[in-house]
């Protein structure tokens, strides 16, 4: 199928002629999205529909499994917390070596610059916890950040809907980009959903177009996953969350209920629930969903799929919009640092990496194939940071 035909450019047309920051620059027209390409290769017609069903469902599940961090970490280390004295992890150290123990070459690097601070919200300015709604971050973090934009720019890059973390960040002046930066305010505190507030919001929303079919995706979502033991769907505007995380691996069959599971596969999706609670089940649900939405797609966060329209705009799109926006764009004086712990965050690092000013930094306690050049353990390390740069920019003023 040519989505060029069903789709043109996708802009924004409200978000476009509304003044950003005193006007939106003609350079900032370049952000028009194009549609991009399907996330699974289901359009040779030579390979027969069932073959394309089990590759999607398979591709989804291996990348599931691989973005287990308990899997993970028990494969490289066979231990919780890897020491620096493991050789796997500090060969990765090196690559990526802690952004605390290179804090002076960092701010070296930022001498005479500006820095603007983009923030990831879940693994990096709360701890990953099992209830998505508990994700809560704490008051010395909310401390850390607040102090931090007092001195420095300061956005939040989430996959969240940008009024959920608002509620999580409570920070008005902050810039907040949600549904992985598909839902952009380049001025602070715009976080309203009142309808007429947004008109004359400067938001930028690339994926307008998309909200009566996420709302549509939701609840079919909703509907596939309800008899699935620990599944959860959340709705995060411009794109789909389905959390897996308190989805068992896989249910113990015996060699019966396994018959009973592969017959009731051929036949129906009901009965299938019934008995394969796992996340085979979840991607092959999802799967399913999706035939009917070949606008979205789907990627793999942390124990979670994402569900999402098939444009051309990532977290990396929204860094870039948002510098651009705010004025920072020079390459020459602004180093914009980037903290995330996610595999959408790498869009984001990669922009910064070929722009080559700035640098992303990944929140990871295990080695990862990244794009970012430092690294930071865990929320706690990243407040550190953050207050180590206010205590930097005290000191040099
Ligand atoms: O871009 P982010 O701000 O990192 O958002 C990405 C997803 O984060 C949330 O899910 C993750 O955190 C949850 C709470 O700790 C955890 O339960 C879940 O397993 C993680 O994947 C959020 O709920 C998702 O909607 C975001 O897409």
């Amino acid at each position: 199928m040519d989505l060029s035909n069903s789709s043109p450019v996708i802009t924004d047309p409200v978000a476009i002629s509304q003044p950003l920051l005193g006007g939106l620059p003609s350079n900032l027209m370049q952000f028009s999205v194009m549609p991009g390409g399907y996330s699974g290769s289901g359009m040779n017609v030579s390979v027969s529909r069932l073959k394309i069903e089990e590759a999607l469902v398979n591709g989804l599940l291996d990348a599931m499994k691989s973005s287990s961090p308990r899997r993970r970490l028990n494969a490289a280390f066979g231990q919780d917390n890897p020491s620096d004295e493991d050789p796997a992890y500090s060969a990765w150290m090196a690559k990526c070596p802690s952004a605390l123990a290179s804090f002076k070459q960092i701010v070296a690097s930022a001498q005479g610059k500006k820095i603007a601070v983009f923030l990831d919200y879940d693994g990096t300015l709360s701890p990953i916890v099992d209830d998505p709604d508990k994700a809560v971050m704490s008051p010395v973090m909310r401390a850390a950040v607040r102090n931090v934009a007092k001195y420095f720019p300061t956005a939040i890059v989430s996959g969240r809907s940008r009024s959920k973390v608002f509620e999580f960040v409570k920070l008005k002046e902050l810039y907040y980009a949600g549904s992985h930066g598909m839902d952009i305010t380049a001025s602070p505190a715009n976080y309203e959903h009142n309808a007429e507030k947004c008109k004359q919001a400067n938001l930028f929303q690339p994926a307008r177009e998309f909200l009566p079919m996420i709302d549509e995706v939701t609840k079919s979502l909703l509907q596939v996953v309800s008899g699935i033991e620990g599944a959860a769907v959340e709705n995060n505007k411009f794109c789909v969350s389905v959390h897996y995380r308190k989805v068992a691996e896989k249910v113990k069959t015996g060699p019966h209920l396994f018959l009973f599971c592969f017959q009731a596969t051929a036949s129906s999706s009901d009965n299938v629930a019934s008995c394969l609670q796992d996340w085979e089940l979840v991607a092959r649900l999802v799967n399913e969903v999706l035939e009917a939405f070949p606008r979205l797609k789907v990627t793999n966060g942390r124990m979670v799929l994402e569900v999402r329209p098939v444009i051309d705009w990532d977290k990396g799109k929204a860094v870039e919009f948002l510098l651009q926006s705010l004025g920072l764009n020079d390459t020459e004086d602004v180093i914009p640092i980037y903290i995330g712990d996610d595999r959408t965050d790498e869009d984001a690092f990669k922009v910064l990496r070929q722009r080559g000013c700035g640098f992303g930094i990944l929140v990871s306690q295990v080695p990862k194939e990244t794009q970012a050049f430092y690294s930071l353990r865990d929320p706690s390390e990243v407040m550190e940071f953050l207050n180590l740069l206010v205590r930097w920019k005290k000191h040099s003023m």
